[in-house]
C-alpha cells in the first residue's frame, strides 16, 4: 500500500505550475466522441481519471495518441459499443459517455459510475434531461441502457444545479435536432470550456456560463484543436496550502477570476493574496481570524475546496464555521484531522473548526479532496511525520504533486 509522507513545519516558497482542470478534461475526453474526425486537446493533466478515459476511448474503437500534454483522439472509428462494467466504475465522470454516445450513436449502456464517494450522487437530473430530448432510459443490471430513435430539442429545466446533468444535456442535445434551452443550469467554468470545444467542433451552444445555455442541433460535428483551462481546484488547494504554512507562494497558469471565492475568503482571513494576469501570489502571515464559508455553486465556493479549507482554518485564531450547501454530509476528511489534534465537530451539513496546532499521525484519504485536506494539515505540522494512506485517491486530481511540493521546499516522498 502506497503512503504519502510528509515531514512539515516548513513555510512553502516559490513558484508552481498549475495543469490543465480534471473536471473539464474528463468531459472534454468523451465529448471527442461527437466528432467525425481528429481532436486534439492540449494542457491535458497527468492523472489517474484522464488516463482511465483514453483507454475508454480506445475500447470504443478510438486512436488515442499522447505528445507530452497533448492528446490526440480519431472517433472515426468509434462504435456504439455497451459499457457496464470495468473501467466506467473507475470514475465518476464516466456519466458524460452517456450524452456523448446518445448524441453520436443514439444509444448508450454506461454502468452506474465509480469516482469518490462521499455521499450519495444521484443522476436524475441527468436523465430527465435525455428523457426530455426524447430518449428511453432503463435499467440494465445496474446499467444506465439510454436509447432515442430521434433526438428532439426540449426545453429543460434542471431541479437541482448540477455540473454533471448541464454538461451531459449539452452533450446530447448538440446532435438534437431543433434548440434545446437548459434552464437553471450550472455556470461553472469546466462548463465554458466543454461548450467552447463543442463550438469549435461545429456545435452551436450560446449562453454558457450563465443560468440559461441554449442549444441549437447540428447534424454533424467535426475535429478541432483546443487547451484546457487551468485546474482552479488544484490552484486553490496551493493557495490554501501556502497560507496554511504561513509561505510565500506564486500559483502560475491560474485564471484568477476563477479564484474569486476563494481569493476573498484567503483575504477575510487576513492572507495577503496578489493578483496577477495568469498568476497568483500568497503571503502567509503569523495570525488568521477565524471566518464563515459556505460551499456553494459557481461563482461559490467550491465545495472541492472545502476539504482543504478546513485544515487552513485550524491555523486560524477562535471558531470558524464552514458549511457545505452543495453535498451536506462532505466530511470524511474531520475524523482523519481529529487524529492529527484538530478540534472539529461536524454539525449537520456544518463543521465547526476551533483554531489549535496539530500533531503528525497515521491517517488515511478516504476521497480525493480529503487526502488534500490532510496534505494541507501535514504541512503545518511542526515536528513528525504525517503518513497519509488511501493515495490513489489524491492522485486522481493532483498532478506532479509530491515534485511540486518538494519545489516549494517541503519534505515530501511516497513510500
Ligand atoms: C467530474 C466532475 O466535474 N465532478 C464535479 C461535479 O460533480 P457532480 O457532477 O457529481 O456534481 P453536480 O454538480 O452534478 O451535483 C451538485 C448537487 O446536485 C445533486 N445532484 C446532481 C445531479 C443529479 O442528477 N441529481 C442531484 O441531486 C448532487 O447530489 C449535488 O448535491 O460537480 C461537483 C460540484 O461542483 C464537484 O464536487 C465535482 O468535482
Ligand atoms: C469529487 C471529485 O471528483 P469526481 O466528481 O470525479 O469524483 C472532485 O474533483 O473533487
Amino acid at each position: 500500500m502506497e503512503k504519502l509522507m510528509i515531514r512539515g513545519g516548513q513555510p512553502l516558497r516559490g513558484t508552481v505550475q498549475i495543469s490543465g482542470a480534471k473536471n473539464s478534461a474528463v468531459a472534454l475526453l468523451p465529448a471527442a466522441i461527437l466528432a467525425e474526425s481528429t481532436v486534439t486537446l492540449d494542457n491535458l493533466p497527468h492523472l489517474s481519471d484522464v488516463a482511465v478515459y483514453s483507454e475508454i476511448l480506445e475500447d470504443l474503437g478510438g486512436t488515442v495518441e499522447w505528445s507530452g500534454d497533448s492528446i490526440v483522439i480519431n472517433p472515426a472509428a468509434m462504435q456504439s459499443i455497451p459499457m457496464p462494467n470495468g473501467k466506467v466504475k473507475l470514475l465518476r465522470a464516466s456519466y458524460y459517455l452517456m450524452g456523448a454516445m446518445l448524441g453520436r450513436f443514439g444509444e448508450a449502456t454506461i454502468g452506474l459510475p465509480g469516482g469518490c464517494n462521499f455521499e450519495p450522487r444521484p443522476i436524475d437530473q441527468h436523465i430527465k434531461g435525455f428523457e426530455a430530448l426524447g430518449a428511453q432510459v432503463t435499467n440494465d443490471h445496474g446499467s444506465v441502457r439510454i436509447v432515442a430513435k430521434e433526438l428532439r430539442g426540449a426545453k429543460i429545466y434542471l431541479d437541482i444545479v448540477s455540473v454533471g446533468a448541464t454538461i451531459n444535456i449539452m452533450l446530447a442535445a448538440s446532435r438534437a435536432k431543433g434548440s434545446t434551452i437548459i434552464e437553471n443550469a450550472a455556470k461553472e467554468p469546466e462548463i465554458i470550456d466543454v461548450a467552447t470545444l463543442l463550438n469549435s467542433m461545429g456545435a452551436k451552444i450560446k449562453g454558457a456560463g450563465t443560468e440559461t445555455i441554449r442549444i441549437e442541433g447540428v447534424e454533424r460535428m467535426h475535429g478541432c484543436r483546443h487547451s484546457i483551462i487551468p485546474d482552479r481546484i488544484q490552484a486553490g488547494t496551493y493557495m490554501i496550502a501556502a497560507a496554511a504554512t504561513r509561505g510565500d507562494v506564486l500559483i502560475d497558469n491560474v485564471i484568477p477570476k476563477h479564484m474569486e471565492a476563494v481569493t476573498a475568503k484567503l483575504q477575510e482571513m487576513g492572507v495577503h493574496v496578489y493578483e496577477m494576469d495568469e498568476s497568483i501570489r500568497i503571503v502567509g502571515q503569523p495570525r488568521y481570524e477565524a471566518i464563515d464559508v459556505k460551499a456553494l455553486v459557481y461563482p461559490g465556493f467550491a465545495t472541492d475546496l472545502q476539504s482543504p479549507m478546513t485544515s487552513l482554518l485550524t491555523q486560524a485564531t477562535g471558531v470558524s464555521i464552514l458549511s457545505d450547501y452543495v453535498y451536506s454530509n462532505r466530511f470524511k476528511h474531520v475524523p482523519e484531522l481529529t487524529r492529527m489534534g484538530a478540534n472539529i465537530r461536524v454539525e449537520g451539513r456544518s463543521a465547526i473548526v476551533e483554531g489549535g496546532t496539530l500533531n503528525a499521525a497515521k491517517v488515511r484519504a478516504a476521497d480525493l479532496r480529503a487526502g488534500a485536506a490532510l496534505v494541507v494539515a501535514a504541512l503545518t505540522v511542526d515536528g513528525g511525520v504525517t503518513e497519509i494512506t488511501g493515495v490513489e485517491y489524491i492522485d486522481r486530481g493532483y498532478d506532479n504533486l509530491v515534485e511540486n511540493l518538494r519545489m516549494l521546499g517541503a519534505d515530501v516522498w511516497r513510500e
